[in-house]
């Protein structure tokens, strides 16, 4: 597919070591990487490898020490101010003593939207996710798998065009991960946003991405930058797909060629 417009996201060159009492952390090394509207990119790679510092540089949460990158056009810094993502966490992080509508409309609450609005986002982002009826409800009273679903809602709540999300399942059964994953993407393709993943299974990563992007140890390299030929429309028993099983093949290649960089050095 040719691509014409300018991606959303353009990593050059991109470095960050972090200064520790310990001495240098060299998280991530000379990251080079494209990400267009509309696309759906995993990241994967051992523990440790810079996913997640990958990820707040995006979000301005951490400062490049090299290279550069822009977001949305502009600056991490601006694309954080002008509101371009929203950020899933690993954990749901929800304040267990306000009710789900008061967790998703606090960000809203935040940014001076009106009651009236807050409300009507909070019940669109939860419709979303499938958890219409659920906003009176406390965090508690919602099973892991839903209350994940409900810091989906609070990041999609602001509207924003890119979604970052870090592990957002990788605590929750298989059962339950992989409906996640078939919601998510109906959810994409409904609301055609730039979604970012980490995560670390190459099923998950397979199934969800229309790009995965391979790391290596640390310091973090893109060691491979897999385009996905799967169609769209994506059942669940696709990956027992000769298709879908090949890709993986790659990423675990990819994996392995990045572990066997590590005990070269
Ligand atoms: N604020 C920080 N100060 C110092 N070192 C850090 C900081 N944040 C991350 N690191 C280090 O940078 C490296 C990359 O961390 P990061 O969390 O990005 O990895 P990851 O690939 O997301 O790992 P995981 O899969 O385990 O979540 C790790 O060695 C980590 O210890």
């Amino acid at each position: 597919m040719r691509v014409t417009t300018p991606p959303v996201i353009s990593a050059q060159n991109l470095d960050l070591t972090f200064t520790t009492n310990d001495g240098p952390v060299h998280a991530l090394s000379d990251v080079n990487l494209d990400i267009h509207k509309g696309e759906f990119v995993s990241f994967i790679g051992p523990s440790g490898c810079g996913k997640t510092t990958f990820l707040r540089v995006i979000a301005d949460l951490e400062s490049p020490t090299g290279g550069t990158i822009t977001v949305d056009g502009t600056t991490p810094h601006q694309a954080r101010l002008n509101r371009a993502y929203g950020y899933v966490f690993q954990a749901a992080a929800l304040y267990p003593w306000r009710t789900i509508e008061a967790n998703i409309t606090l960000p809203l609450e935040i940014m001076g939207f009106a009651k009236t609005e807050q409300r009507e986002r909070a019940e669109k982002a939860l419709a979303l996710v499938d958890l219409e009826g659920f906003g009176k409800k406390f965090p508690w009273q919602l099973s892991g798998g839903m209350q994940q679903r409900a810091s989906i809602a609070r990041a999609l709540a602001f509207d924003a065009d890119i979604l970052l999300m870090d592990e957002p399942f990788g605590a929750l059964d298989e059962i339950v991960r992989d409906h996640l994953n078939e919601q998510l993407l109906k959810l994409w393709d409904r609301t055609n946003k730039t979604i970012c993943f980490v995560t670390h299974s190459i099923p998950e990563a397979v199934y969800l991405s229309t790009k995965i992007v391979v790391m290596s140890p640390r310091p973090g390299r893109v060691t491979d930058v897999i385009e996905s030929t799967l169609p769209k429309e994506r059942p669940l028993d696709i990956r027992e797909s000769p298709e879908f099983l090949d890709i993986a093949h790659r990423v675990r290649e990819g994996l392995r060629a990045g572990h066997a960089y590590e005990e070269a050095v």
